[in-house]
């Protein structure tokens, strides 16, 4: 799939992942929908954007995932100025076990709402284009991250979303191809303060940063590296693309079916 004059809408996209996968869109022709609760952020970093790349390529949305009425106001909006959808980025997303409810309705509940809200205007059954999904998990979702059982279940949860919804996608006809990311460790904010962002399992800071060494820590345009290929590869559906410092790899499941 060609960017070219493609609209891409991407959430959590004013710093770290999501403002490098809003770069490498924006970089390979699409014009993108910048989505973010946090208005300062976001409208700084589109005012940089519209001087690198016009100020008819970017939209800045102050939209937080946990409203499903923000979250609709954003897509009509973006449709509005753009003229439709073709590539939503589930990205937003946080860290912090202490308020376990909030993660799952950012983590988890984000992906959902944003995924149904925006087949109302990407599916081919309601009159839209189709195009592709990308939702950011973590390796969190496919081997336990111990000092975060919340995280790691909403991330789990994201990865089984995904492969259920694109499987639905292909056998319904919507026309949208759904993938997700599952990076390890990567340099941004939310690995800062980690040993606070545990709750009561801060004491198990220690065997976080072993992990860390372990697999390393790669950077944010390695992860937009990996959107590029699921956004733009149409024999990818369904698939789960891991990536840490030793490379990136697509994920095999166990298969139930035959
Ligand atoms: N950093 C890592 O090591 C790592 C590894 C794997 C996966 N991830 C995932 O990548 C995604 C992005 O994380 P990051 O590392 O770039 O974090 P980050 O903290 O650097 O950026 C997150 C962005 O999301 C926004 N955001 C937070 N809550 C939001 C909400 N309710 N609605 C809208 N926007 C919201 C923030 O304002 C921020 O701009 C997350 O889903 C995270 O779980 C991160
Ligand atoms: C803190 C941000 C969060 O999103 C990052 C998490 C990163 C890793 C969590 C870790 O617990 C996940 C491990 C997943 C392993 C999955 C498969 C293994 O086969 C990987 C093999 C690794 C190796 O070759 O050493």
């Amino acid at each position: 799939m060609a960017l070219n004059d493609k609209t891409a809408v991407v959430t959590g996209a004013a710093m770290g992942i999501g403002k490098a996968m809003t770069e490498i869109l924006l970089q390979n022709g699409a014009q993108v929908a910048i989505l973010d609760v946090d208005k300062t952020a976001g409208e700084r970093l589109t005012e940089e954007l519209n001087k690198r790349y016009g100020a008819e390529k970017t939209l800045f949305l102050n939209c937080n995932v946990e409203s499903e009425e923000q979250i609709k106001a954003a897509f009509q909006k973006t449709v509005e100025t753009f003229g439709g959808i073709d590539i939503l980025c589930n990205n937003a997303g946080i860290l912090n076990e202490s308020t376990w409810e909030k993660i799952v309705s950012i983590n988890l509940m984000g992906v959902i709402r944003g995924t149904y809200l925006a087949l109302e205007h990407m599916s081919k059954l309601s009159g839209g284009r189709g195009g592709v999904i990308v939702n950011t998990a973590s390796m969190a979702g496919l081997g336990p991250l111990p000092s975060c059982p919340v995280y790691t279940a909403t991330k789990s949860g994201v990865v089984g979303f995904t492969r259920a919804m694109a499987a639905a996608s292909a056998v319904s006809g919507y026309g949208i191809r759904i993938n997700v990311l599952c990076p390890g460790f990567v340099q941004t904010d939310l690995m800062s303060n980690m040993s606070a962002r545990l709750g009561q399992f801060s004491h198990l800071a220690d065997v976080t940063q072993q992990l860390i060494e372990k697999i390393g820590i790669i950077n944010v345009s390695d992860v937009a590296d990996c959107l590029l290929e699921l956004v733009t590869d149409e024999t990818k559906n369904g698939e789960a693309l891991m990536l840490f410092r030793k490379g990136k790899q697509y994920v095999t499941f166990p298969s139930f079916s035959e």
